[in-house]
């Protein structure tokens, strides 16, 4: 894996494809344990989960659903602070065992605001799946259920993560190199 450059900054390789499909396998069978016998709705936070909630929801063997809502706070490598909430949900999730499904969390803004929201439409249940968790960034409680890498606090690409819309489709996840801060 080779060094990558989006709108003059430079990316050092981080996480291959391979250790992310490996992880994504293991959570899988977690939660095909867990929600044995149940129906649980998968709910993917676009635009940055689409390839994490493919790739986990194809491992998943168990009967489930799966649908999109799309919130939106970053602009170039940091936080607006404001989540907006762009694509709403028409599920109803009445009595549903809901499996929220995020490619990161990092100031933990985005996932409290959107659990507070889906916790009002009376689900049976909620649980966060994320691929990527910065604990030394949160700025509110948040505890992921299912955490595919615990990372430190530094600006990553790749996988669905974008640089301003660019660099979702690399196979792999590279990381901001040190030099650019
Ligand atoms: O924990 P936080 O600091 O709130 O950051 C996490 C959020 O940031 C990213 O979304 P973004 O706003 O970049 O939109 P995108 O998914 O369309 O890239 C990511 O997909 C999470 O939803
Ligand atoms: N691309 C990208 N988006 C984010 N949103 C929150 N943290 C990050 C990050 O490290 N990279």
């Amino acid at each position: 894996m080779d060094q990558v450059t989006y709108k003059g900054l430079t990316f050092e390789p981080y996480i291959t494809n391979d250790t992310i499909q490996n992880r994504i396998a293991e959570i899988a069978r977690e939660i095909n344990k867990q929600y044995a016998g149940k129906q649980p709705l998968f709910l993917c936070v676009l635009n940055g989960a689409f390839p994490f909630a493919a790739d986990l929801f194809r491992a998943i063997d168990i009967d489930a659903e799966i649908s999109f809502i799309r919130l939106k706070s970053y602009e170039g490598t940091s936080t607006t602070g404001v989540v907006k909430q762009v694509l709403g949900l028409s599920e109803n999730l009445e009595g549903r065992d809901v499996i929220v499904v995020e490619d990161i969390i990092d100031t933990g803004n985005t996932i409290k605001k959107l659990v507070a929201d889906l916790k009002e439409k009376n689900p049976a249940s909620i649980r966060i799946a994320t691929l990527l968790f910065k604990p030394e960034s949160l700025q509110c409680e948040v505890n992921p259920d299912y955490v595919g890498f615990a990372i430190p606090p530094k600006f990553i690409i790749g996988f669905g993560l974008d640089l301003d819309g660019l660099a979702r489709n690399l196979r792999d996840i590279y990381v901001l190199h040190d030099d650019n801060l």
